[in-house]
């Protein structure tokens, strides 16, 4: 069992506290105004790294590409770290490991192919290292402000396709996963570890979708079986047009926790990585998500926890024990 009991009571007494800080400064950005294109700008925040065409560019679509972000050198240790954990060289406390549902639910004995993906790396220097890449913070800042928390890590390794189509993930907010708020400061880095298209499964988003409400999000009703927590937007017929995100290794998209995104499926024989961290600003505050759309997403969350760690915890504190500091100070969250 990870350190998660002895970090939790220091962090409990941080919960559900009042969000008038937070409050206040998101004001104070919805209330500036471009003087280049004359609009409100709300899900950026003043700062002088972000040119007037890209922070224009997020404001109307809600995701932000950056070419050639992070180095081949350091993607290539992070594949090796990978690799290491695969073969089981490293034990990383706290690290989940997901095998793919066509895996999961067969008797064959899965090797380091099977990995379809890693989450919750904090405790690997070497991985944890991405979150904190200052090239990375410079842009996460733009949406978070200075307080910068490492909210929920990921090396995503999207198998080949084993005929089912499981390799898909279903188009979803990620904000659905989130007891925590304003979803304005909250934002993803994602980077390609490697060229990615339509072939092997890269991200497919729906522009200006983050200015939509967060939806109800279930499990799909798909033939093949969906993989467990894959929750997609219920009802999903969206007028909005897709995007293909085709991106080189390197290549670093930011997106909003409100863009309804997901990814098609692999068909190729390579297995597609990625490596992402959602940031948070540490000013946001905890929600009880009872009695709202992500209730479900809650207590599935809880009853993992129960299981896999024996902590009866509430959603809001399975986040808090997770959580990092990687820049400024750690306010609330
Ligand atoms: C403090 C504790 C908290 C712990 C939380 C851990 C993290 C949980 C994920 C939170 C998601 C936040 C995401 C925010 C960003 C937005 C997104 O990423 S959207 C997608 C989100 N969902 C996921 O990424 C979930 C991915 N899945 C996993 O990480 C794992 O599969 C798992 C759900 C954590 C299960 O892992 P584990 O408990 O280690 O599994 P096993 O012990 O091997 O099996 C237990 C049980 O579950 C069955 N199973 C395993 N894998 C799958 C699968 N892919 N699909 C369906 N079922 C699966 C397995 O057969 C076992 O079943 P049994 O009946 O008990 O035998
Ligand atoms: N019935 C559905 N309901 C919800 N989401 C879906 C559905 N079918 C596909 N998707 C989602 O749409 C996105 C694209 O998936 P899809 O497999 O269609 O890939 P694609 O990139 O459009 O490739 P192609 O159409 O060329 O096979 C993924 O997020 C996928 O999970
Ligand atoms: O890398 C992918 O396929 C999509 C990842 C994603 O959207 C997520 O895990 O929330
Ligand atoms: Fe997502
Ligand atoms: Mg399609």
């Amino acid at each position: 069992m990870f350190r998660a009991t002895d970090r939790l009571k220091v962090l409990l007494h941080h919960l559900d506290r009042p969000p008038a800080a937070v409050t206040a400064s998101s004001c104070t950005s919805a209330q500036a105004v471009s003087a280049h294109y004359r609009v409100p700008l709300r899900y950026t925040l003043d700062n002088d790294h972000l040119s007037p065409e890209q922070r224009h560019f997020y404001e109307e679509n809600g995701f932000l590409l950056i070419k050639n972000l992070v180095s081949a050198e350091d993607i290539d240790r992070f594949r090796e770290e990978f690799e290491r954990i695969c073969r089981r060289e490293v034990q990383v406390p706290g690290l989940v490991v997901m095998r793919d549902v066509t895996i999961a639910k067969s008797e064959f004995v899965p090797d380091q192919r099977a990995v379809s993906k890693l989450q919750d790396f904090q405790e690997d220097p070497e991985l944890f290292r991405y979150c904190k890449l200052p090239q990375i913070l410079k842009y996460v800042e733009c949406f978070t402000g200075p307080n910068i928390m490492a909210m929920h890590t990921m090396l995503i390794n999207k198998p080949p396709d084993a005929g089912k189509k499981t390799s898909r993930h279903p188009m979803h907010q990620d904000l659905h996963y989130f007891p925590f708020r304003p979803a304005d400061r909250i934002v993803c880095a994602w980077t390609a570890m490697e060229n990615v298209d339509r072939n092997n499964g890269c991200l497919v988003v729906q522009p200006g979708t983050h200015k939509e409400t967060l939806k109800e999000h279930d499990y799909p009703e798909w033939e093949g079986g969906v993989n467990k927590m894959y929750h997609g937007i219920r009802d999903y017929r969206s007028h909005h047009p897709r995007l293909h995100l085709v991106m080189e290794k390197g290549d670093t998209v930011f997106f909003h926790p409100l863009l309804i995104h997901g990814s098609g499926m692999n068909k190729t024989q390579g297995f597609r990585k990625a490596i992402s961290c959602h940031y948070a600003s540490a000013d946001c505050y905890y929600i009880d998500v009872t009695g709202t759309t992500q209730e479900n997403i809650g207590n599935e969350i809880k009853e993992l926890a129960l299981q896999k760690y024996d902590l009866d915890i509430k959603f809001q504190e399975s986040w808090a024990l997770r959580a990092c500091l990687v820049q400024g100070e750690r306010t609330s969250l």
